[in-house]
């Protein structure tokens, strides 16, 4: 038995009915700290000094009730003071007789599991923003600096990497977080109307100007203004945004005399501006002004740990907004979604979970929840397929056919306007129109 004892890795001792220990085992000197010599014949409580000494000691309990604890959750405090975590089982000893002399525990410590449990419930977040991707991670580290500098920040990444949280988590990380968080989708408004989005205009400066209208430089006004797409920005405005970013002044329309404003900008792509720059689509201090803090996003396909975590994320989101008891994804599901690219990234994958809420009843997502281009790749039709297809309308074509370049495009809406011959309004005219503005591009 004394072999036993010493061999075995958890703690074993022993106490009598007055709560003596009577025995004592080696890994048990090693969970305490305290020797064999210090530990016989003292009072377990002196030794162990365990969370459950005081009110709900279970050598008390086996003692009076005469019967066993198993795996009881608690911790003893280590010589040098540490807390160790453990798990105990206590028995009575009984004499010859059957009757109670005693009891026997055994400890087993739980420091290196509590460690991994921690790892794995690492909350691997900041502010809104969910990854345990050491890419990520590099930019975590570097946020909280970046934004307490008024720095102009440029964020590049694909359709959907998350420029957008990322702009906003900055703005929630720096002095001006009580002030206003304003944002211009470049891409989204035509042409025309930007620049009187973005400065405003003065009654009577047109036609239809009534009355006075701030803009979003000016509503941003002691906060941030983030300019999202800025790569869609026509070139004669980005001479006056450029201005506006050096002066922190600027003219609505009709106006006679600039503004003041105090705003810090981040601005963020999907484009490649050095190529626009080469091209002369972008102007080049444009391009130097906003370039000052970097911050390039990688795409999810580059990061594929972030998938499962960023999949219950959105289970628990859904779950809440949309109250179905969804508890998580199968193996299965899991499987198929870190086999896939994700053209439209983090996005791409939102939209594929709320979507499995609306075919899943409750519980698991299996496959068959899934949408039905990831397990076949129905969303590019090959050619010598098409041709022999039911006769298709005029308007499944086209939207076919903007489906298929968007996707060779990488979901970049320039470059698909570019190979269809059409321009940005006619692609978001189009997109809203067959319901594909959240497959990848806004
Ligand atoms: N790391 C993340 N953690 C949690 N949610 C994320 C993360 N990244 C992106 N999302 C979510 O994914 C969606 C798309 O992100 P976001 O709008 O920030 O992308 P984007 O890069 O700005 O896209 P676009 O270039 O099309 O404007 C949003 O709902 C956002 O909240």
């Amino acid at each position: 038995m004394q072999s036993i004892l010493e061999s075995i890795g958890d703690g074993v001792f022993s106490v009598d009915k007055h709560f003596i220990i009577t025995s004592y085992n080696p890994a048990l000197e090693k969970i305490t700290g305290y020797s064999l010599k210090e530990a016989l014949g003292k009072p377990c409580y002196e030794i162990f000094k365990s969370s459950l000494c005081q009110s709900e000691c279970p050598v008390v309990q086996v003692i009076k009730e005469n019967k066993r604890i198993f795996n009881k959750q608690a911790y003893f405090i280590h010589k040098t003071g540490r807390r160790i975590p453990v798990s105990i089982t206590v028995s009575p000893i009984k004499d010859p007789l059957g009757r109670l002399i005693g009891a026997v525990e055994t400890v087993r410590d739980l420091s290196e599991i509590c460690i991994l449990r921690k790892e794995l419930n690492k909350s691997y977040k900041l502010c809104d923003i969910i990854s345990k991707s050491p890419l990520i991670d590099r930019i975590f580290k570097v946020l909280p600096d970046i934004a307490e500098s008024e720095s102009t920040v440029l964020i590049t990444g694909e359709s959907g990497t998350g420029k957008d949280i990322f702009a906003r988590a900055i703005h929630d990380l720096s002095p001006r977080k009580k002030g206003p968080f304003v944002t211009v989708n470049c891409a989204a408004i035509p042409d025309t109307l930007l620049e009187s989005e973005l400065f405003g205009y003065k009654a009577g400066a047109f036609t239809d100007a009534k009355k006075d209208k701030p803009g979003r430089f000016a509503l941003a006004n002691g906060g941030t203004l983030f300019l999202d797409e800025i790569g869609e920005i026509p070139l004669p405005l980005q001479a006056k945004l450029l201005r506006a970013i050096e002066t922190k002044e600027f003219e609505p329309l009709g106006a006679s005399k600039p503004e003041k404003v105090d705003v810090r900008i981040i601005a963020a792509t999907n484009q490649d501006l050095e190529i626009l720059v080469k091209e002369g689509r972008f102007r080049q201090d444009l391009y130097y002004r906003i370039n000052v803090v970097r911050i390039h996003l990688p795409p999810l396909r580059e990061r594929r740990e972030d998938i499962p975590l960023l999949a219950e994320h959105f289970i628990k989101k859904f779950r809440a907004s949309k109250g179905k008891e969804i508890i998580g994804i199968s193996e299965d599901a899991l499987k198929i979604l870190m086999d896939y690219d994700f053209p439209g990234n983090v996005r791409e994958l939102e939209n594929i979970i709320e979507y499995c809420f609306i075919v899943c009843k409750e519980g698991l997502i299996y496959p068959e929840h899934l949408p039905d281009y990831l397990k076949k790749d129905t969303l590019i039709i090959p050619e010598e397929k098409a041709s022999f297809s039911i006769p298709k309308t005029l308007q499944e074509i086209e939207k076919e056919a903007i489906l298929q370049a968007l996707k060779r495009n990488k979901w970049r809406k320039m470059a698909t306007c570019r190979e269809l011959g059409i321009s940005k309004d006619t692609l978001r005219r189009k997109l809203k129109k067959y319901g594909l503005q959240n497959m990848g591009a806004k």
